[in-house]
């Protein structure tokens, strides 16, 4: 309660972000030659007096000694600052203005310019204890007031022995003399915070880090404005994902583990335990094992396009949405796909290495021009499609074969069956998902189908071909070459050995599951997983996850936003809106979809209401997960 809670703020990187003084010097010494060693050396006095290396009197005359500054120039300071407060003190308006007469900031700073920046935070003066400027005839400051106790050396703790206060007192602030007000017995508290600067020092010595004033708000079961501070949302990137998902989580306040490799299911397993987020690639294995142990996984990143290495039934069953890439790649494999059909055609990979050996072999036997060559694509999704266009403009005759009906682009021809497409087609490749039932999809008897001669690219999934049987097509003759990027059993690391029946065979190109790995693809991939985890996080919006129903949500005003993930069972909308009608709840909105496992519901509702219905709607039969959001 406010009136047994005193809050003790620091103001320099703590209020705003950053110390006031240095900024002051900024502005003071601009377009001056010796500004840059001016502020080096101001800044080292401050960050001394913080980490608690000198005294605080001795930082603060040698850093007024160092400033020419003028009451024009605060002017400035002060409309810099206002804009600078930190973030999460404009995230929670209502904290300041519940408790303002419980807030006190107590700064080694000035008066001078922090009294006009707590007030746009509905501060009043009388609640400020910082020192003061003392200035000469023409505004110029000339030093500080003296007799003031925060001019003192343990000024902090002179002061709060003076205010007495009566309750409690929690103190917040990110250097060693807001630690200090607990060290003497005056706080019950100290809170490092660490969202503008962390100190390592301050933080070895903190009862609590708070990395926000969010966390410190939720620690408090305090009004807020997020209902989870994003502190303690822990995200684990494995196989080397593009350094912009990690920076993107950072900047959204989310703590990041990154690792270079995959993980094998016990590795996952014992890490997954904390873990809101995962992000992987095409080789992490998410079974139903390893989510047993995901006690808070919220949702997963598929960093690429293929789901087959996550249990997604599993996954919505724990209330876990999955995201993926579906575009963000295609182009890379296709343009991959192209340059192999081109060297197959003409031989190529034996000719090069003909080459690497000493061997020269200038002879047009078995090289031939892509040019009205037919193409046969088995599955016709985003890669495929992709391909059709731009090998049908370098004049190839495209053939395709998918399961669903895809509507053909350009002049392409649309087969009526696998074997049409296998008996017709020079060249095949393989776009299809990696689903159990496409294993071994082409075994010895397609293979055998295919037109003597012919050539085969896999650039989808290992296990969609049967490699034994490849061997034998090739050593027998019937295929001329093949182009394989994805294989049943896969390194995990780029240290794991990789073995395989093809190895040492004339015309065949063997990569290491490159087709999606170019800098554009994976820089892009990065950008778009990241973001719609971010926002399913923030607002529950499920757009384009691969295994929840998909709802695209308004954002969220002024209302409590409650989702429901439940079993997919008759009825259960029904109950959910009885809860709310026997406790009085307006509706402003309500969403609902489900698939075969699940059903979502976001409900918004007015500000006001009861505790009880949030526990009622967690315990209602069926439900999976249930998060609140404001
Ligand atoms: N080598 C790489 O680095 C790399 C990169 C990206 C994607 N991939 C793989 O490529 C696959 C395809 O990607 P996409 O974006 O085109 O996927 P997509 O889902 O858009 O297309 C797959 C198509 O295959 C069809 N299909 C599925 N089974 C089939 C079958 N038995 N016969 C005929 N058609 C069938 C589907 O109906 C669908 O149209 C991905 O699932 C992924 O596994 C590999
Ligand atoms: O599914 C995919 O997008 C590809 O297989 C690429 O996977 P990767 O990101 O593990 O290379």
């Amino acid at each position: 309660m406010a009136e047994n809670k005193n809050f003790i703020i620091d103001f320099d990187s703590t209020f705003t972000k950053v110390e006031g003084l240095e900024a002051l010097a900024e502005i003071a010494l601009h377009n001056k030659p010796n500004k840059k060693k001016i502020l080096e050396k101001i800044e080292t006095l401050t960050e001394k007096a913080m980490q608690g290396d000198i005294s605080f009197r001795e930082s603060l005359e040698k850093r007024l000694a160092l400033l020419p500054a003028n009451k024009d120039h605060l002017k400035l300071l002060i409309v810099r600052l206002q804009k600078q407060i930190s973030t999460s003190f404009n995230r929670n308006p209502t904290f300041f203005t519940q408790y303002k007469n419980s807030i006190y900031i107590v700064s080694s700073g000035f008066k001078d310019f922090i009294i006009p920046v707590v007030e746009r935070l509905g501060l009043s003066a009388k609640n400020v204890y910082a020192n003061t400027f003392t200035y000469d005839k023409e505004g110029n400051i000339t030093g500080f007031d003296e007799d003031n106790i925060l001019s003192t050396n343990n000024g902090k703790v002179k002061l709060l022995q003076q205010l007495d206060l009566q309750g409690d007192v929690y103190v917040v602030g990110d250097g060693y003399t807001d630690y200090e007000m607990k060290a003497a017995g005056l706080a019950n508290k100290f809170y490092a915070f660490t969202e503008n600067v962390a100190r390592e020092k301050v933080m070895h010595k903190a009862d609590h880090i708070t990395p926000s004033l969010d966390e410190f708000l939720y620690v408090h079961q305090m009004n807020r404005t997020l209902s989870y501070p994003k502190n303690r949302i822990k995200v684990l990137l494995l196989e080397n994902i593009h350094a912009d998902a990690k920076k993107i989580f950072e900047e959204e306040g989310y703590q990041i583990e990154s690792l270079s490799t995959a993980l094998d299911e016990a590795e996952l397993a014992e890490k997954i335990k904390d873990v809101s987020i995962l992000g992987i690639r095409s080789k992490s294995l998410l079974t139903e094992k390893v989510l047993k142990q995901a006690k808070r996984l919220i949702g997963v990143g598929a960093f690429c396009i293929g789901t087959n290495q996550i249990d997604l039934e599993a996954c919505a069953k724990k209330g876990v949405s999955v995201f993926n890439a579906p575009f963000s790649n295609t182009r890379s494999v296709v343009e991959l796909a192209i340059g192999e059909i081109i060297f197959l055609l003409r031989n190529l990979p034996t000719k090069m290495q003909a080459m690497q050996d000493g061997n020269w072999q200038k002879s047009a036997q078995n090289s031939y021009e892509i040019r009205g060559k037919k193409l046969g694509i088995i599955g016709y999704g985003n890669i495929g499609a992709q391909l059709s266009v731009l090998a049908e403009n370098m004049g190839l005759d495209v053939y395709y074969y998918d399961i669903v009906d895809k509507l053909p682009l350009g002049n392409v021809t649309k087969c009526k069956s696998l074997k049409q497409l296998l008996t017709t087609c020079d060249i095949i490749s393989l776009h299809v998902e990696g689903k159990t039932e496409n294993k071994n999809l082409l075994g010895e008897e397609e293979l055998n189908a295919m037109k003597k001669g012919s050539i085969l690219l896999n650039l989808s999934r290992g296990e969609v071909v049967d490699l034994n049987a490849l061997k034998k097509a090739l050593e027998s003759g019937n295929l001329a070459g093949a182009g394989i990027d994805v294989f049943p059993e896969e390194p995990k690391t780029n240290q794991e050995k990789f073995t395989s029946v093809l190895q040492g065979m004339p015309n065949v190109i063997l990569t290491p599951h490159i087709g999606g790995s170019t800098i554009e693809a994976q820089e892009n991939i990065a950008n778009f997983v990241a973001n719609k985890i971010i926002k399913y996080v923030n607002t529950g919006s499920s757009t384009s996850s691969v295994n929840f129903p998909n709802l695209q949500l308004p954002q969220l005003q002024d209302a409590h936003r409650l989702l429901h993930i439940h079993y997919n069972r008759p009825g259960i909308l029904a109950e959910i809106n009885s809860i709310f009608g026997q406790h009085n709840i307006n509706i402003d909105g309500q969403y609902l979809k489900t698939n075969q496992q699940i059903g979502y519901v976001i409900t918004d509702v007015n500000k006001a209401y009861d505790e009880a219905v949030v526990n009622k709607l967690k315990s209602l039969e069926g439900t999976i997960k249930f998060r609140v959001l404001y």
